[in-house]
C-alpha cells in the first residue's frame, strides 16, 4: 500500500517534469489562494526591532564600565591571503556559470575563482556561453563575478567577519551572526510551481503547505535572484550531498550572497570529500539564495516582499527577501519529501538515535518539542536530529549537521549541545557580552528562536555514517501547554497513526504581553510545512513499516504538568529523559498500564526515576474541574482538526482508516 498513487518512477532519479523544463509551457492556474488555508506553523518570527541599527544594537550587551569598549569591526583577522579552493577549477567554473546563466541572456556570467581582494593571484578563466550566442548587451555581461566555492569554515569566518555586519567570534569560538529582519521561516511566503505533473501529484488546497505559483512567475523570481547574485562582486557556492544512504543520495548546489549562508549549509548538508568534490558533476538540485534582496511585490502570486519558491520540474529553489538560513534546510527537506516517496522511501521530520545494542528510536514532533534535545543523548549514538529517511534497509539521516534551539541552553541540562558550540558552529541571533563575547542564552532581545548549526560530528557519540537499522520505537513528542496529555503513553498502531496525522503540539505564544492561553497547533505528519504529498500517503507508509518491523509507538508530552501554562509548569527535562530511557531499555514495554478516559491512552503505573503522581495528569492538577474542562476542550480541538482527513482512505481495504478514526478521542 505504501506509495500507492505514485508514478512507477521507483529507483529512477529523474524529476518527472523534465520535459516541462525545456519547453517552459505556460500553465493556467487558479488565482488567489487564500493564505488562511495554509497549514499552521509555529515558527512565525517575533520582531523586536524596527531598524537595522536597532537590530545590531540588540546583539551586544554592554560590558561593565571598566571594560575597554571596541568598535564593531573585528580585528586580528588576517586579510593577507585570500581563500583558495581545493578543487581543479575549470569544470567547476563552467558548471557554476551554467547554474547562474540568465534565462533571457542565455549565457552564463564571467567567473573568477577566489576573493576579489586577492584576484591578482588568480587566473581568469574565460567561460564559454552555455547555449545560444549571447544576446546580452547590458553592462552586467561585461563584469566578472568571483566564486567562492566550498570554502573552509576558517575562510568563511574571515569572509563573514570582514564583510558581514553582525558577525563576531564568541568566547567559545562559534560564529555569531544575525539573520536580519526574519528570524524564523516564512511558510506563508512559500510557493510551489504547479504544472501538469505537480498538479496531479502534490497536496494542494486546504491545510496544504503548497501555495501555487506558475512557471512564468517562478522564472521572473529566478531571474531577479540570478541578476542580483551576478551583480555582486562575489558569490558563495556550496556543492554538497543530502542523505547518508549512498544509493539515494542527491547532489545539491547552494549559491548564496553571504558567508553565513555558506557556512550554515556547509554544516547542515553532507560534506563531500575532496575526491567527491572533484567529480561532483551536475547538481540534482540548486538553490539561489538572494535573500538579502526582496521580491517584487507587483509580481503575480506575491503577497509580501519575501518569496521562497520551489520548482520541482526545474530542480531549483529561489529565495528572495529572507536571510533566515533555515529556509534552505527546510526547502531541501521539502524536495526530499517529494523525491523519496517516489522511491518507496519514507521521509520523516524526526530525530533519530541508536543504543549500544543497535536499537533505533525515532523522535517525531513539531518545532520546539524536543527532537534535537532528546535525540542528543550521551548514552546513545546520534544518527540525526531533524530529517530522516526510512527505506527497505533501515534509516538514514538526510543532513550532515544539527540545528539546535539555544534559548535557555544550559551546560548541565544539555552538555553535548553546549559543547558543540565551538569553532565552526553558526550561532544565530544570540546576544553576547560586547567584550568577553560570552553568550547570554537567556536573552530573547533579538528573538526566541536563537539557534546553533553545527556538523553532526561535533556531538561526540554521533554515528558516522549516519545510518542505522529499522526503528524499534517511534516516539511522538507533543509539548502540551494545556497540561492534560500524560507525560508518557503507549500507543497501538491505529493510535500512532491518529496522532501522526494529527501532529499536535501546543505552545505558548512566546513572551507576548497578555497571551496566557496555550495555542493548539496541528501539523500533519508533525511537519505539514514541509510535506509535498497528501499526509495520508506518508501515514500509510509509516503504518506499513511499523507493522513490518514490529515497532512500538509512544506519545510523550514534553510540555506542561499540574495545570496549563500559567498555573502548571513544564515537565522537567530530567523526568522526560528518564521516560525516554525506559522506552529505550524495554522496561516500559513490560510495565503495567491503565487506560485514560476520552483519549483512551495507555499510561504506565510506574516509570523508574519519575514521581508516579505526575504520570496520571489529573493527579497533578489541583483544580480537578478545570482539568476535565481543559481535557474536553483539547479533545474537541483534535476532533475538529481531524475532520479534513476522514474522507481519505488508508490501507488497501480502507480498514486502517476506520481503526484510525476510532483511535481518536471519544466523548
Ligand atoms: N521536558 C522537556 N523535554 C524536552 N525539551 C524540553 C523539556 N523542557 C524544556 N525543554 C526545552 O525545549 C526545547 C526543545 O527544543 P528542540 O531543539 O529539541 O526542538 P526540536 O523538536 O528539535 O525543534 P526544531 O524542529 O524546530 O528543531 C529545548 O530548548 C529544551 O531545552
Ligand atoms: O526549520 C527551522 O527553521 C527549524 C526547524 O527545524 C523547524 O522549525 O522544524
Ligand atoms: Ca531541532
Ligand atoms: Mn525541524
Amino acid at each position: 500500500m505504501a506509495g500507492k498513487g505514485n508514478e512507477n518512477t521507483g529507483g529512477d532519479f529523474s524529476f518527472s517534469a523534465a520535459a516541462a523544463r525545456d519547453a517552459l509551457p505556460r500553465i493556467t492556474t487558479e488565482k488567489g489562494g487564500k493564505s488562511t488555508d495554509v497549514c499552521h506553523d509555529d515558527t512565525a518570527p517575533r520582531v523586536n526591532f524596527q531598524t537595522i541599527d536597532e537590530l545590531h544594537s540588540l546583539q551586544k550587551k554592554r560590558s561593565a564600565p571598566t571594560t575597554p569598549l571596541r568598535d564593531g569591526s573585528a580585528s586580528g583577522v588576517s586579510g593577507t591571503s585570500g581563500p583558495t579552493t581545493p578543487v581543479s577549477s575549470e569544470t567547476m567554473l563552467q558548471s557554476v556559470s551554467a547554474s547562474l546563466a540568465s534565462l533571457t541572456r542565455e549565457t552564463g556570467p564571467k567567473l573568477i575563482r577566489g576573493d576579489p581582494t586577492s584576484a591578482a593571484k588568480v587566473a581568469h578563466v574565460p567561460v564559454t556561453p552555455t547555449s545560444l550566442p549571447t544576446a546580452d548587451v547590458s553592462d552586467s555581461g561585461l563584469k566578472f563575478t568571483h566564486i567562492l566555492h566550498n570554502l573552509s569554515p576558517a575562510e568563511l569566518y574571515e569572509q563573514a567577519i570582514k564583510y558581514e555586519k553582525g558577525s563576531f567570534v564568541t568566547s567559545t569560538g562559534a560564529l555569531a551572526t544575525l539573520s536580519g529582519a526574519k528570524t524564523g521561516r516564512s511558510p506563508k511566503d512559500k510557493r510551489v510551481v504547479k504544472d501538469e505533473t505537480t498538479e496531479a501529484e502534490l497536496w494542494w488546497g486546504k491545510g496544504s503547505p503548497n501555495i501555487e505559483m506558475d512557471e512564468q512567475t517562478f522564472l521572473v523570481n529566478r531571474e531577479r535572484a540570478v541578476d542580483y547574485l551576478n551583480s555582486l562582486d562575489k558569490v558563495f557556492v556550496n556543492d554538497q550531498y543530502l542523505n547518508w544512504d549512498p544509493e539515494n543520495r542527491i547532489k545539491v548546489r547552494i549559491v548564496s550572497a553571504r558567508a553565513y549562508h555558506s557556512l550554515f549549509m556547509h554544516n547542515m548538508c553532507i560534506r563531500p570529500t575532496p575526491e567527491e568534490l572533484e567529480n561532483f558533476g551536475t547538481p540534482d538540485f540548486t538553490i539561489y539564495n538572494a535573500g538579502k534582496f526582496p521580491c517584487n511585490r507587483f509580481t503575480h502570486y506575491m503577497t509580501s516582499s519575501t518569496s521562497v519558491d520551489i520548482n520541482l520540474g526545474r530542480r531549483e529553489m529561489v529565495i528572495l527577501g529572507t536571510q533566515y538560513a533555515g529556509e534552505m534546510k527546510k526547502g531541501l527537506f521539502g524536495v526530499m519529501h517529494y523525491l523519496m516517496p517516489k522511491r518507496k522511501i519514507l521521509s520523516l521530520h524526526s530525530g533519530c538515535n541508536m543504543g549500544k545494542d543497535g536499537d533505533v528510536a525515532l523522535f517525531f514532533g513539531l518545532s520546539g518539542t524536543g527532537k534535537t534535545t532528546l535525540s542528543t543523548d550521551h548514552n546513545r549514538y546520534l544518527i540525526g536530529d531533524d530529517e530522516h529517511c526510512w527505506s527497505e534497509t533501515g534509516v538514514s539521516n538526510i543532513e550532515g549537521g544539527c540545528y539546535a534551539k539555544c534559548i535557555d541552553l544550559a551546560r548541565e541540562k544539555e552538555p553535548d549541545i553546549w559543547n558543540a558550540i565551538k569553532f565552526g558552529t553558526v550561532l544565530e541571533n544570540v546576544v553576547f557580552d560586547e567584550h568577553t563575547r560570552e553568550v547570554d542564552y537567556t536573552d530573547k532581545s533579538v528573538t526566541e528562536n536563537t539557534r546553533a548549526a553545527y556538523p553532526i560530528e561535533y556531538i561526540p557519540n554521533s554515528k558516522i555514517p549516519c545510518v542505522g537499522p529499522h526503528p524499534k520505537n517511534v516516539i511522538l513528542l507533543a509539548c502540551d501547554a494545556f497540561g492534560v496529555l500524560p507525560p508518557i503513553s503507549k500507543l497501538n498502531l491505529a493510535q500512532t497513526m491518529y496522532h501522526f496525522i494529527s501532529g499536535y503540539t501546543a505552545l505558548v505564544a512566546g513572551t507576548e504581553e497578555g497571551v496566557k492561553e496555550p495555542r493548539a497547533t496541528f501539523s500533519a505528519c508533525f511537519g505539514a510545512a514541509f510535506i509535498m504529498l497528501h499526509p495520508t500517503k506518508y501515514a500509510a507508509m509509516l503504518a506499513e513499516k511499523m507493522q513490518a518491523q514490529g515497532a512500538t509507538g509512544w506519545l510523550v508530552n514534553t510540555g506542561w504538568s499540574g495545570g496549563s501554562y500559567g498555573s502548571g509548569s513544564r515537565i522537567k527535562l530530567a523526568y522526560t529523559r528518564k521516560i525516554i530511557d525506559a522506552i529505550h531499555s524495554g522496561s516500559l514495554l513490560n510495565a503495567t498500564y491503565r487506560k485514560t478516559d476520552i483519549f483512551g491512552l495507555e499510561i504506565p503505573n510506574e516509570v523508574e526515576g519519575v514521581p508516579s503522581e505526575i504520570l496520571e495528569p489529573i493527579n497533578a492538577w489541583e483544580d480537578k474541574m478545570a482539568y476535565e474542562d481543559t481535557l474536553l476542550k483539547l479533545a474537541g480541538l483534535f476532533k475538529s482538526n481531524f475532520e479534513t482527513f476522514t474522507s481519505h482512505k488508508i490501507g488497501d481495504d480502507g480498514k486502517l482508516t476506520e481503526e484510525i478514526l476510532a483511535a481518536g478521542p471519544n466523548f
